[in-house]
């Protein structure tokens, strides 16, 4: 084995004996939370989770006090966009500029903004996340989903965070949160919004279901497995989005005129 080989081999070996996982704390344990700390400590990190009710505690994550999780290098905050003001008002005065902070909302402007007011305002760095997807979609893995990563204010260093969540297969997007915001009202924000509307009809099994059929019942069912506040919060906190929601009605009009047209072209025919 020629020096060069022998000397590659030996720093391989150390990587692997050496290199440590992050410390990572998650603050909020529900639905999502859970899934995003359990993803985290499968890729090889000492992952803490802070809630405030009962929940099953995934492997590889410990469940610690708030104070411990504030401590923390890295903070994954994961709770309701309606909450996340309450709670960064609440928690900012025990946090230290040596804590990133991460929201993870399913909106970006609003989060952005809180982080900028109440956190880099006191030397606190903060990255703006979205990870598009959650126990649902990511139920059989996350490689090649999309993930949007934005530094609040150039507060903190996102290298590093590309170079990790790359490393699982995920697609990392830099983006503003005003295109992020404008991009997912007509994206996820109409899906929510169809599927919850869909549900409302309380559709169901049918042997006759095409395939087509089968993925709108996918749908409804995806959506509607997402806490109802997660709905009414994309439809409020997202700038964009009523006026996508006016774009869906004037587009349903447009339809429903449609027919009636028809229907009177076919009648007049027939006098
Ligand atoms: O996979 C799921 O459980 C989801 O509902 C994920 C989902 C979505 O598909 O709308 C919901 C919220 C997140 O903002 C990103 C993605």
């Amino acid at each position: 084995m020629g020096e060069n080989t022998w000397k590659g081999s030996v720093a391989v070996l150390a990587y692997f004996l050496y290199s440590e996982g992050m410390k990572i704390g998650v603050y909020g344990m529900g639905r999502f939370g859970s899934f995003w700390a359990s993803l985290l400590a499968s890729h090889g990190h000492e992952v803490y989770g802070y809630t405030r009710h009962a929940v099953s505690v995934p492997p590889g994550v410990s469940l610690v006090g708030e104070d411990e999780i504030l401590g923390q290098e890295n903070l994954f905050l994961c709770v309701p966009i309606s909450a996340f003001k309450d709670v960064v008002t609440n928690i900012s005065p025990r946090l230290t500029p040596a804590t990133t902070v991460f929201d993870t909302c399913s909106v970006k402007l609003y989060p952005y903004a809180v982080m900028e007011e109440l956190l880099v305002s006191r030397g606190i760095p903060c990255i703006a996340t979205h990870p598009m997807f959650g126990p649902d979609s990511g139920a059989h893995g996350v490689k090649d989903l999309p993930m949007m990563l934005s530094s609040v204010a150039s507060s903190a260093d996102i290298g590093p965070w590309e170079k990790e969540f790359s490393s699982w297969g995920l697609t990392v997007l830099h983006m503003n949160c005003d295109t992020h915001d404008k991009e997912t009202a007509w994206s996820q924000g109409v899906t929510h919004f169809v599927g919850r509307t869909l549900d409302e009809l309380h559709l169901g099994h049918t042997d006759l279901a095409t395939t087509g059929y089968r993925r709108l019942m996918s749908i409804v069912e995806q959506t509607c497995n997402d806490p109802r506040q997660l709905f009414y919060d994309l439809q409020r906190y997202n700038p964009y989005a009523s006026d996508m929601r006016r774009h869906l009605r004037q587009a349903l009009d447009k339809v429903m005129a449609e027919l009636v047209a028809q229907d009177m072209a076919v009648r007049m025919e027939k006098t």
